[in-house]
């Protein structure tokens, strides 16, 4: 066993067919009951091929309202969902209940027509993103609605199903490098939801370099319609400080 553990030992890269799994994301969320999320990425020459995502504590209902202790109350029958994406074809979503797998069905983003009744979708752990910059931002977008805090990939999950609105990971440190593993699913899941993912600069997250996220730095994720809108005050509060 810890032979086939020890050959996840790639250094990843721009060439060649490479897994990431990450199974238990959101560890801190799976400690306190909360969130946390299995997530498995195919890349191809450092492309995003094959995005799932396995949340077993998110309701199967993609239109329940998203709260920071969302599902605590759902039964057996109504938590569990799977998300995934291939690369082309769109994204799903899928009951994973005690009877098994279920039929999927076509997922997308809600689109924001008005910024004021959108809100953030963020991580518990503000050592994982800046959660006081993040309210900067808010203010300047009209964002009035508390953020959404959760952790793990299943904040990709909910906003590529329409739960959420925008999802914001700010650095923290200058240092940190995001790894591959906490972001390949969920960038194709949202992307083909009909999303834009980037860094805080604008910049497409960058699989190809390696286990880390090494030329890019957070992430934005928003419905493609405002995306620019939300890059341009994320940079004009990221130059004030
Ligand atoms: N300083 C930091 N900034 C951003 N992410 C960090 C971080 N330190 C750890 N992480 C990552 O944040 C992930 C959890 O993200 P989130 O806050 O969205 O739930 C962790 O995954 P694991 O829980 O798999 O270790 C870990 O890889
Ligand atoms: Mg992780």
């Amino acid at each position: 066993m810890l032979e086939i553990i020890d050959q996840g030992n790639s250094k990843g890269g721009a060439k060649g067919r490479i897994w990431t799994i990450d199974p238990i994301d959101g560890t801190k969320g799976f400690l306190r009951g909360g969130q946390y999320a299995v997530c498995l990425g195919l890349m191809v020459d450092g492309d995003v091929k094959v995005g799932v995502l396995g949340c077993p504590n998110l309701p199967v209902d993609d239109a329940a309202p998203l709260t920071a202790d969302i599902g605590t109350n759902a039964t057996d029958e109504g938590r569990g969902v799977i998300f995934s994406a291939v690369q082309g074809q769109g994204a799903t979503s899928r009951p994973l209940g005690t009877a098994g797998l279920a039929e999927g069905k076509s997922i997308a983003m809600k689109p924001i027509t008005e910024m004021s009744n959108a809100s953030f979708c963020e991580s518990v752990e503000a050592g994982h993103s800046d959660q006081g910059v993040a309210g900067q931002i808010a203010q300047k977008l009209g964002i009035t609605k508390p953020s959404v805090r959760m952790d793990s990939q299943a904040k990709y999950g909910s906003i590529a199903r329409g739960a959420g609105d925008i999802y914001l990971r700010l650095p923290t440190s200058k240092s940190y490098q995001e790894k591959i593993w906490d972001h390949a699913a969920g960038d194709l899941i949202v992307r083909e939801a009909g999303g834009q993912v980037t860094d805080v600069s604008g910049n497409r997250l960058d699989f190809s370099v390696g286990r880390t996220l090494a030329e890019n730095k957070g992430v934005i994720a928003a419905p493609a319609a405002v995306h620019d809108q939300v890059i341009k005050v994320v940079q004009e509060v990221l130059g004030q400080q």
